[in-house]
C-alpha cells in the first residue's frame, strides 16, 4: 500500500497573501465580465445557479465579491475564480509562488517514493494551472490527485478526508494544513496530520494540540 502526503496550498504552501491578495485581487475585476461572455458554458451556468441560491438574490457579481471580501470559499466562486485564474496562468499574467522549503520537500517526497496529491479550496482546475505555472516550472508531474470541495467536500468535514483515502485506496495518509479544524476533521478519518505554523501567517501562533507541529517542510 502506498504511503501518501496531502497537501493544503494557501498558508501550508504558500503565503496567505498569495491567493487573497495577488489572485483574489486578479479575479476580482474579471468575474463580472467572465461571466457575461461564458455564460453559455454549462461549468459557468451551473455556478450562477448555485451562487442565486445560496445567495437568495440575483446580484450574482455582489455575492461574489461579498463572499472575497469575507473569504469564504463558496464552492461556485472557487469554482469561477478557478476558470479565471486557469486563464491568468496560461497567459503569463500569474505566477505561482512557495515558501522556500516547500519546492524541495515536494522534490524529495516524490524521489523517495512517497505519493503527493492536493487537498484545497481552489478548484482542481486552479491547483492544476497554480502548480503548472510556478517560479520553479512545472511542478504538475510531482502530484497524483487533486482534490477540492467539489470532488471531496468541505475541509472541516470527516467524510471529506473518508472520500479521498478512498480514492487513494490507503490508510497511510499524512495531512498537512495550516488550519487546526482542517486536520481536527483529517484525524477523526483516521489520518495522520501535521500542522504547519507558519510565521507570520494568519495561523502562525495557533494551538495544534494535538497534531504535531512543524515551522517548515521537510
Ligand atoms: C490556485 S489555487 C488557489 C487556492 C485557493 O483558492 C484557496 O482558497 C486556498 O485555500 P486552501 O484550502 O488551500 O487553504
Ligand atoms: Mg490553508
Amino acid at each position: 500500500m502506498s504511503k501518501w502526503v496531502v497537501l493544503d496550498i494557501e498558508g501550508t504552501l504558500s503565503a496567505t497573501d498569495q491567493v487573497l491578495v495577488v489572485l483574489y485581487d486578479y479575479a476580482r475585476p474579471r468575474l463580472g465580465p467572465w461571466i457575461s461572455e461564458h455564460g453559455d458554458d454549462p461549468v459557468v451556468a451551473d455556478a450562477v445557479k448555485q451562487i442565486k441560491e445560496l445567495s437568495g438574490h440575483d446580484d450574482v457579481v455582489k455575492a461574489l465579491h461579498d463572499w472575497m471580501d469575507a473569504d469564504q470559499k463558496v464552492t461556485p466562486l472557487k469554482t469561477l475564480q478557478g476558470l479565471i485564474w486557469q486563464q491568468g496562468y496560461a497567459q503569463g499574467d500569474l505566477v505561482a509562488e512557495f515558501f522556500p522549503d516547500v519546492v524541495p520537500a515536494l522534490r524529495k517526497w516524490h524521489d523517495d517514493g512517497v505519493k503527493l496529491a492536493i487537498f484545497s479550496s481552489g478548484s482542481v482546475a486552479g491547483q492544476i494551472a497554480f502548480f503548472k505555472h510556478t517560479t520553479d516550472g512545472d511542478l504538475t508531474p510531482l502530484l497524483e490527485h487533486h482534490f477540492d470541495t467539489v470532488n471531496a467536500g468541505p475541509k472541516r468535514e470527516a467524510a471529506s478526508y473518508h472520500k479521498i483515502a478512498e480514492v487513494l485506496q490507503s490508510d497511510d495518509i499524512t495531512f498537512y494544513s495550516d488550519v487546526p479544524a482542517e486536520l481536527h476533521a483529517a484525524q477523526e478519518a483516521g489520518w495522520k496530520t501535521v500542522g504547519v505554523a507558519r510565521a507570520g501567517e494568519p495561523y502562525g501562533n495557533a494551538d495544534f494540540t494535538p497534531h504535531p507541529t512543524v515551522w517548515e517542510l521537510s
